[in-house]
């Protein structure tokens, strides 16, 4: 079957999982059945979805009245209804063997003979499940991360019978529900993102368990040193102690020893607590999770990565996945800065090979054991090396560089984390604005954000920490001189605006002499609810383009939906576009100013931006500020405001 050839999409079990599915399936256009076992559980579902569909009409992110989408999907307890005329059936009932026997005997019964049945299991064998069935060739892992409107990924795993053809068909329609999917090479526990991530929590509690650390200490090496959005114990709570102890038994049972739950893991299952589901786990919820910045210990980092560097790397060698599959899913499945490999190439692969040696010397544990993998890896130079032993590595990973005729594009490539910009970023936009400024045959620079939801959110908020106010005047300082490269190139330089462009990446617009907007882009200097200032830049460039007036309002306001006909009254933007054509018409100014005068083009700039007053002196004031502001309680509550998703509560501290 084809992926053009499929209408109906049945989902069974409408828990968190299946209601999810079934709204992404009807998000895309799919007739969907949605089927559990009772009619209070189906109902559930079906009101969980229609709050969901009315949330994301308030945020403006549905392109259909909200009605049309839930008309899509009827819920049914009869499973013969549901499954009878289904091209696609996507189980996600309860994780207990004998239920999804029962599931798949009487499916088979239904179901008709074309259908491709997909299971969203994540911690049983797709062979074992397909073998269930009499289509074990049509069938295969289909699965999502919670919750699944909002997740990225999904994983599609190959059973051992799958048939090539099911799984383009599986891909092909995750790709049709908005989602990037990476094919599971092989039917392994855990497939990917648990597999690496249930040993990293893991880690984080044999750390502890034996006495050298506490939670906050491990919880802000993980989320300040290394970058994950949550530290181990936070994020532990977050999905349930429960589901990860199951997850390392299931590992542990067929992976062996290595994956041996820590006992202090099992005592929080055994004192029922599963985190914030209960109210308590690693930490007391009711009291709030506060994680300090600067707390980090490079041992313990080390000690991470080198587990998450080894999970990799067995994958690997197991033909599980592929270095770049297995990154991007840990960024996309589990919201990683960068994948493990990149993680562990930064960190050096042999630095962390000789920290497993050291502590399986010291405590004869086989979870560290190096893996044949690994030292293969070690040797080679790093999971990113040619076979020659150099790190080969893409000269940008956070950015694209694309030279197309005359115009050098640098495409902003974060999408999953709406495109936000980390100082690695910054490195990487400097050289590259550089790099084309050098290149003769470049005459125009065209900046744009990947994917439709941001050009870019702004400053990465979930790696900023307030504390060090020098430190924080030092990246204020360098976002000034990246934002202001764009001023300061001779070529004229276009931002092709889509989506969302706020804060910091309002003010990367702002050094772009021309911008371009899609009818949906949304702009906004929100700092202020950050209790911070713009800091790149932002109280000088902003006011030379919308005057001092209307710069205030956006500042101060910080509002994040001013919307592109508004900013195109402002003066900021200059052209506003349909949202379908706005892309090529990016495109096009960028090689119409491509076609101008070089010369008469630079002197222009240069003339135009000296005679504004003494930006410099207002920039140097701007970055001591940014500074002073990171070391105050405000920010604080800003950032940890956004991160819980709550409005902030400034004290002025
Ligand atoms: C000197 C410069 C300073 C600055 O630039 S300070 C930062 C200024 N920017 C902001 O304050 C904007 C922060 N972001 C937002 O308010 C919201 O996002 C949006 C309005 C842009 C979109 O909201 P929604 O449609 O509900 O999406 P979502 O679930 O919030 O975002 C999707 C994923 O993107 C991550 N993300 C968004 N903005 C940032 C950011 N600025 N830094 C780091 N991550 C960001 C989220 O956390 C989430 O991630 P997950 O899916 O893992 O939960």
């Amino acid at each position: 079957m084809n992926v053009d050839d499929i209408t109906r999409v049945a989902v069974l079990g409408a828990g968190s999982m299946g209601h999810g599915i079934a709204e992404v399936a009807a998000l895309a256009g799919y007739e969907v059945a949605l089927r559990d076992i009772d009619e209070d559980l189906v109902q559930d579902g079906y009101e969980n979805i229609e709050w969901s569909v009315e949330k994301l009409a308030e945020k403006d992110r549905l392109d259909e009245d909200p009605e049309v989408v839930l008309d899509r999907i009827t819920p049914l307890v009869d499973l013969e209804a549901a499954v009878g005329d289904a091209d696609v059936v996507i189980e996600a009932v309860p994780e207990v063997m004998d239920i999804k026997t029962e599931v798949y005997g009487s499916l088979e019964e239904y179901a008709p003979d074309r259908a491709i049945f997909a299971t969203n299991t994540s911690s049983l064998s797709i062979t074992d499940l397909s073998e269930m069935t009499d289509r074990p060739e049509q069938f295969c892992g289909m699965h999502f991360f919670n919750p699944p409107v909002r997740m990225q990924l999904v994983e599609v795993i190959t059973g051992k019978h799958t048939s090539e053809e099911t799984l383009e068909t599986v891909e092909a329609l995750a790709e049709s529900f908005d989602k990037t999917s990476i094919r599971v090479r092989k039917d392994s526990p855990g497939f990917v993102v648990n597999r690496i991530l249930t040993p990293l929590l893991n880690e984080a509690c044999w750390a502890v368990n034996e006495g050298g650390a506490d939670i906050r200490t491990v919880d802000s090496t993980g989320k300040y040193d290394i970058g994950i959005p949550m530290g181990p114990f936070e994020l532990a709570d977050r999905v349930g102690n429960d589901v990860a102890h199951h997850v390392l038994e299931y590992l542990n049972s067929e992976l062996g020893e290595a994956y041996e739950p820590c006992p202090l893991l099992t005592e929080k299952i055994d004192e029922g607590k599963f985190g914030e589901k209960t109210g308590e786990g690693w930490y007391d919820h009711d009291e709030g999770v506060e994680i300090p910045a600067d707390a980090g210990e490079g041992a313990i980092e080390r000690r991470l990565l080198a587990v998450l560097a080894n999970e990799t790397a067995k994958l690997i060698e197991d033909s599980v996945a592929p270095i770049e599959d297995i990154d991007e899913a840990m960024m996309l499945g589990a919201g990683f800065p960068d994948g493990p490999g990149k993680l562990a190439d930064a960190a050096g692969v042999e630095t962390l090979v000789e920290t497993l040696e050291g502590r399986h010397a010291e405590t004869g544990h086989p979870r560290y054991e190096v893996s044949d993998g690994l030292r293969e890896i070690a040797d080679n130079g790093g999971f990113y090396a040619d076979d020659e032993g150099e790190a080969s590595g893409r000269a940008y990973e956070q950015i694209s560089v694309e030279i197309d005729g005359r115009v050098g594009h640098i495409e902003i490539d974060r999408p999953h984390r709406m495109n936000s910009i980390t100082v690695q970023m910054l490195e990487e936009i400097e050289h590259a604005v550089e790099a084309l400024e050098e290149d003769d045959d470049v005459r125009s620079l065209l900046v744009s954000g990947a994917g439709d939801r941001a050009f870019s959110a702004g400053f990465d908020a979930a790696s900023a920490a307030p504390g060090s106010g020098l430190e924080a005047t030092e990246i204020s300082r360098y976002g000034q001189q990246v934002t202001g490269a764009f001023e300061e190139c001779p070529k004229p330089v276009v931002a092709a605006i889509d989506g969302y462009c706020l804060g910091g990446g309002m003010e990367l617009a702002t050094g772009a002499d021309l911008r371009v907007a899609s009818e949906r882009a949304q702009f906004g200097q929100p700092e202020h609810n950050l209790g911070l200032l713009p800091g790149w830049g932002g109280t000088q460039r902003l006011s030379a383009i919308v005057g001092e007036g209307r710069a205030k309002e956006i500042i101060f306001t910080a509002r994040n939906d001013y919307d592109a006909e508004t900013m195109a009254d402002y003066g900021f933007v200059n052209e506003v576009v349909e949202n379908e054509s706005f892309e090529e018409r990016a495109r096009e100014l960028a090689r119409e100013l491509a076609a101008g005068p070089p010369i008469a083009q630079k002197f222009t700039k240069r003339a135009m931006h000296a005679g504004r007053d003494d930006t410099g002196a207002g920039l140097e004031v701007e970055a001591a500020a940014f500074g002073h502001l990171f070391t105050t309680d405000d920010v604080w509550e800003g950032l940890a405001a956004f991160q819980q998703d709550r409005d902030p509560e400034f004290e002025g501290q």
